[in-house]
């Protein structure tokens, strides 16, 4: 398994605060990973570096071989739990426009035919997230579903290679939850995307994917609470071996999953 994305002895400190110590990981080009830990333990600011919003304090991030270079780009897309979107565009313009932009900026002022193509590209991906019906609604006038389908649209229409998901349905009722488990994997089967999808819901991280890592708080100072940080203390292979991720899961401690819906609920059938 070639690495596509490598963290290499990756550390975040912010002032006195450790939130990440010494990460190395490995991801092959297509795998699906899905991150569960404690609120606060350092979930979103790893997601930050793989988006390169941040750099590591220490450490290296590698995207195919290249680090990264400290700035987000067309890559890596990502989707957030608040969407972030041109409440004053439609639905169509709000995808297209992530094709407009970056043309606009190169080119001065983008032609009538690039604009009419980045307008198709943007109505195809939207029918395939479902959306093909809203194309002329204004995002204030969609469901939290419907908004997290364009967030998601809004987040692939750059092609990028690599799909970073923040807590993206943590706000959805459990039946639309489940619609959007549905077309990720769809577009991540159809697509041959990375993702790495953060949640603290643990029978979602098992239900979605192909690997599951947990982050820790390993060894906690009593007299320096903020000293060490985040670590991935479980990496578990989803793999089609039912008994496997059973047996994995009760390796899990208590104070990891107290709390978290029982992730063998969650177990994909
Ligand atoms: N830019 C920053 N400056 C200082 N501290 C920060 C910064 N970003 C995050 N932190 C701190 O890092 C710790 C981890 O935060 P983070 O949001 O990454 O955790 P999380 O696991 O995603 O939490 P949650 O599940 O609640 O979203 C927190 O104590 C937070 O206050």
């Amino acid at each position: 398994m070639s690495a596509f994305i490598q963290v290499k002895n990756v550390w975040q400190v912010y002032g006195e605060q450790t939130v990440l110590e010494r990460l190395n990981l490995s991801i092959a080009e297509g795998e699906f990973c899905t991150l569960v830990g404690a609120s606060g333990c350092g979930k979103s600011t790893f997601l930050r570096l793989l988006l390169g919003q941040e750099r590591p304090s220490k450490g290296e991030i590698l995207l195919d071989g290249t680090p990264l270079a400290g700035e987000p780009d067309a890559s890596r897309g990502v989707v957030f739990q608040r969407y972030s979107v041109f409440p004053h565009l439609s639905v169509l313009d709000n995808v297209a426009i992530g094709l407009e932009l970056p043309c606009s900026a190169l080119l001065g002022r983008l032609f009538g035919s690039a604009k009419r193509a980045a307008r198709e590209q943007a109505a195809e991906l939207l029918q395939k997230v479902g959306l093909g019906h809203a194309l002329d609604k204004y995002p204030s006038q969609l469901s939290g579903g419907m908004q997290q389908r364009l967030a998601i649209a809004q987040a692939l229409i750059m092609k990028p290679r690599v799909l970073l998901l923040d807590e993206p349905f943590g706000a959805l009722d459990p039946g639309i939850r489940k619609d959007m488990h549905a077309l990720l994997l769809e577009l991540w089967r159809e697509t041959g995307l990375t993702v790495f999808m953060v949640t603290h819901d643990l029978s979602e991280g098992f239900s979605l994917g192909t690997r599951l890592m947990v982050f820790d708080k390993t060894r906690i100072d009593p007299h320096a609470p903020n000293a060490f940080g985040a670590r991935i203390t479980y990496d578990i292979p989803l793999n089609e071996d039912r008994r496997a991720v059973r047996a994995a899961l009760d390796t899990l401690p208590a104070h990891l999953t107290d709390g978290l819906p029982t992730a063998q609920q969650g177990v994909r059938a």
